[in-house]
C-alpha cells in the first residue's frame, strides 16, 4: 500500500476512495476530520450517500455521545450532532467545525443534538470490517487521528455499487483507490493482535515438545503452537485443522498423516508445527460434511466447495503470520507443497528461506483427492503421487 501516496492526496484536499469487495464493491469516499475543510467536505457531499463521522465506539461513549438501537454488525451509529457555536449545522462550513471539534477532544456538552452530522462508531476492524472501522485504521497509519469523515458514492442513478462509475469518478477526480482488505492487511502486519496466554511441555510419542497457547484478538480462534527447540531458521508447518483426518483415521484425505511426519521432522529438526483452526480450508466442519456429502455423489473437493457457494480455498493466513509473530519468528523453513502458503507469508513479510515438501500417505481412497488438489489447486504432489520422489 503506498502510504506516502495517499498522504499527499489527503494534503492536497482529497479524499480516498475506499472500496468495501465483500459488499459487492460499495465505495466510501474518507477524509479526516481534523484536517477538514468546507471545500473538500463540499467536495465530498457530491457523493450523495450519507455523510457521517466515524469514531472510535469506546472514545464516543466516554465522551458522552450514546448509541442509538441497532443489531449486532449493522451500522453503528451514535446520536447525531451540531457543534454549539454553529447557526443550524447543516452548511459544509458549519459541519465541517462540528467535525474538528469532534476530533479535538470536546465531549457531549458542547453539541446540540440530534443534529446534522451523523456519528458511527468503530468497534475495531478486527471484530468488523466495514467502513467506519477500515477508515479509522487508514487515518490512524497516515498520521491522523482516529477520526474520519466518510460518505457513499452512489452512481448517475442513485445506485451503490457500480464499479465502473467508481473508478471513472476517481479517475477524474485524481483520488486514490484502496480496498478494506488491503487496509486489513496493512494492519495484521503493523499491530499485534496475537501473544503467548500459556506455554507448558508437552511430551509426546515423537519427542518433547512444548505446547503454546495464545490469547487471539485477530480471529479469536483457539490456534495452537506445538514446538521444538532449539532452531536457528525454524523448519515451520502450518497445519489446518482436519477432524476427521487428524483424529478420526480417516483416510479420505493425507491430513493426519502429514500431520505426523510433520511432527517427527520438527522433532529431529526443531521447529514449530502451527495448529490452526481452519476446518476443511476455512469452510468449517459442518460444510466440509456438506462437501463430502457431494464427493459421495462424485464430484471432487474443488466442485463440491464451489457448489456450496465457497472459493475452493477460503483461508486466510495472516493469524498464521501474528503467530509467528508472537513468537518472534520472522524467517522459516516451510513444510508444505502449497504454493499459497508461501506467498500468503511472504506478502506479511515472513522469510521463507526454503520450501521442503511434506508428503502424507497415499491411498485407494484418497488418490482422487490428491490429484484433484495437484491439478486443480495448483499443489506440489507430483513426486508423491507419481512416485519419483
Ligand atoms: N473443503 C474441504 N476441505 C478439505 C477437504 N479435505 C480436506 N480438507 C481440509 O483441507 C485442509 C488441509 O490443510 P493443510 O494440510 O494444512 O493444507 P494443504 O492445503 O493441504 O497444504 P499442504 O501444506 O501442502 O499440506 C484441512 O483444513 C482439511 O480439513 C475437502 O474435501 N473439502
Ligand atoms: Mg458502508
Ligand atoms: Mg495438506
Ligand atoms: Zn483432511
Amino acid at each position: 500500500m503506498d502510504l506516502e501516496k495517499l498522504r499527499k492526496s489527503i494534503l492536497e484536499g482529497k479524499p480516498i476512495v475506499l472500496i468495501d469487495e465483500d459488499r459487492e464493491v460499495e465505495a466510501d469516499l474518507v477524509y479526516p476530520a481534523e484536517t477538514i475543510t468546507p471545500q473538500t467536505l463540499n467536495f465530498m457531499l457530491q457523493a450523495k450517500g450519507m455523510l457521517c463521522l466515524a469514531m472510535d465506539e469506546e472514545e464516543a461513549l466516554r465522551r458522552g455521545f450514546f448509541k442509538l438501537p441497532s443489531k449486532d454488525n449493522e451500522t453503528n451509529f451514535l446520536i447525531s450532532v451540531d457543534y454549539k457555536e454553529t447557526f443550524t449545522g447543516i452548511s459544509a462550513e458549519e459541519r465541517a467545525l462540528t467535525a474538528k471539534k469532534i476530533a479535538e477532544g470536546l465531549s457531549i456538552e458542547h453539541f446540540r443534538y440530534p443534529g446534522h452530522l451523523h456519528l458511527l462508531g468503530g468497534v475495531g476492524i478486527n471484530r468488523r470490517k466495514g467502513h467506519t472501522e477500515a477508515s479509522l485504521e487508514l487515518m490512524e497509519m497516515l498520521g491522523f487521528k482516529r477520526y474520519a469523515l466518510i460518505i457513499e458514492l452512489l452512481d448517475e442513478e442513485g445506485n451503490s455499487h457500480n464499479f465502473e462509475f467508481i473508478q471513472n469518478f476517481a479517475e477524474k477526480h485524481e483520488l486514490p483507490v484502496i480496498t478494506i482488505k488491503e487496509v486489513l492487511k496493512e494492519v495484521v502486519k503493523r499491530k499485534n493482535f496475537v501473544r503467548v496466554f500459556a506455554e507448558a511441555n508437552l511430551p509426546s510419542k515423537y519427542g518433547a515438545f512444548k505446547i503454546v497457547a495464545f490469547e487471539n484478538q485477530l480471529d479469536f480462534k483457539e490456534h495452537i503452537a506445538i514446538i521444538k527447540e532449539p532452531y536457528d531458521v525454524p523448519l515451520v508447518r502450518i497445519h489446518s485443522e482436519c477432524l476427521t483426518g487428524d483424529t478420526l483415521a480417516s483416510l479420505k484425505c493425507d491430513c493426519g498423516s502429514q500431520l505426523a511426519n510433520a511432527l517427527k521432522m520438527i522433532a529431529q529438526e526443531g521447529g514449530i508445527l502451527l495448529y490452526l483452526r481452519q476446518e476443511g480450508r476455512g469452510i468449517g466442519l459442518k460444510n466440509k460434511i456438506k462437501a463430502y456429502e457431494l464427493q459421495d455423489k462424485g464430484f471432487d473437493t474443488v466442485e463440491a466447495n464451489k457448489m456450496l457457494g465457497f472459493n475452493e480455498d477460503e483461508r486466510d493466513f495472516s493469524v498464521a503470520y501474528q503467530l509467528l509473530k508472537a513468537l518472534g519468528v520472522s524467517k522459516v523453513k516451510l513444510l508444505t507443497n502449497n504454493p499459497g502458503k508461501v506467498k500468503a507469508l511472504e506478502e506479511f513479510g515472513i522469510e521463507v528461506v526454503e520450501v521442503i515438501p511434506i508428503f502424507g500417505e497415499v491411498n485407494k481412497v484418497n488418490r482422487p483427492y490428491l490429484e484433484a488438489k495437484m491439478l486443480k489447486l495448483g499443489h506440489n504432489l507430483k513426486p508423491l503421487l507419481e512416485g519419483e520422489e
